[in-house]
């Protein structure tokens, strides 16, 4: 760092901090979400601080579970990780989650092997769990041994809790547990294993944070490039969510396509040089328009075509 000037307090004195997971699985969604922000940066072999060449901005490339206490505690002003992080590290209340970033989505569950007698949380409570969530899986069993009154004494054993930093889904097989806390994404890491779910503890996904109690003298400027940051990222979002539809329909049937496609506030409709023929631009929700598409061949329209969304602000 030093060669770079980059600990020099004055090379980052007057910039917005902004925390971006360093590996994993929210990496190189990261990467994109500033790429399609036009937040651009050099980042020098081995630093994991640096200056972003277009804005007040530098970029701090952390482990995602120690970004929430980094944004809570204000030593940075912006970050990105998973809500399940911020749970984990009792951080809830020292950052407001800004956006939802509509990736990193999965759940955290209560697995045990197929085979296994133990069937349900309450079979679980009492026995041994391994997880890399130690707090929310604490809490959890914590509350479970109440209800069910174990309390630690003989023959009414409290669950135990041991932490592992990875590889958790090894651990029934191993021996080491009869039971895990591990987040799920299309499930084939559990199945894998061997295991199923018998609970769900949260649903997760990837936040932009920022501290509810920034640190005193910060930039002047910073909330407002606080705002700017937050509004791009969030265009590169929307334009994720949506793309583009346009078509050609009989005036008769114009009703019946532009309730198909309302748009956010409504659709473009222009004349054809046809006549008693319409065209309608339109913003569809990606996750629909396959359907949509079907619809509104169905109802009369022609020439349905759709265009994918680099960037927009909506
Ligand atoms: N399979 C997954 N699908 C979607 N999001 C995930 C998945 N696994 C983890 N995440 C999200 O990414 C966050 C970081 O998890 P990850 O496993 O990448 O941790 P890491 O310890 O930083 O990286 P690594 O596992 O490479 O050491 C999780 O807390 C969760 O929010
Ligand atoms: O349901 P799936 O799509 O299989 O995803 C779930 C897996 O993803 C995460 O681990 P990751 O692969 O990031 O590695 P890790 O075990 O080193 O954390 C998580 O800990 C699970 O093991």
């Amino acid at each position: 760092m030093t060669s770079l000037g980059l600990t020099d307090a004055d090379v980052l004195s007057g910039r917005l901090l902004f925390a971006i997971p360093k590996k994993g699985r929210l990496y190189e969604k990261c990467l994109s979400l500033l790429a399609g922000a036009d937040i651009q940066f050099r980042r020098h072999a081995r630093l994991d601080v640096c200056l972003v060449l277009n804005h007040p901005i530098a970029l701090v490339f952390l482990p995602a579970s120690d970004i929430p206490s980094f944004v809570g505690k204000g030593n940075v002003d912006l970050g990105i990780t998973g809500h399940d992080v911020i749970l984990e590290a009792e951080m809830e209340e020292h950052v407001t989650e800004v956006l939802r970033l509509n990736f990193g989505k999965c759940s955290l569950k209560v697995q045990v092997p197929e085979h296994s007698p133990i069937q349900s949380v309450e079979d679980l409570a009492g026995k041994r769990i391994v997880t890399s969530f130690e707090v929310l899986a604490g809490k959890y069993f914590k509350a479970m041994d109440e209800r069910l009154g174990l309390t630690g004494e003989e023959g009414k054993e409290k669950t135990q809790i041991e932490y592992v930093g990875g590889s958790v889904e090894a651990a029934c097989s191993l021996g080491l547990a009869d039971g895990i806390v591990d987040l799920v994404e299309s499930g084939d890491t559990m199945r894998a294993a061997g295991l199923h779910a018998i609970a769900d503890l949260l649903h997760t996904e990837a936040v932009l944070i920022k501290s509810t109690r920034p640190k005193p003298n910060r930039p002047a400027d910073l909330e407002a490039n606080i705002s700017l940051v937050t509004s791009r990222i969030a265009g590169v979002i929307a334009a994720s969510k949506y793309v583009l539809c346009q078509y050609n329909v009989p005036r008769d049937k114009l009703s019946a396509a532009i309730a198909l496609t309302p748009g956010r506030r409504a659709p473009t409709v222009s004349p054809l040089e046809e006549a008693g023929w319409a065209a309608v631009s339109s913003m569809v929700e990606k996750k629909s328009i396959a359907r949509i598409m079907d619809d509104l061949v169905r109802v009369g329209a022609e020439d349905v075509l759709t265009f994918t969304l680099d960037n927009c602000r909506v």
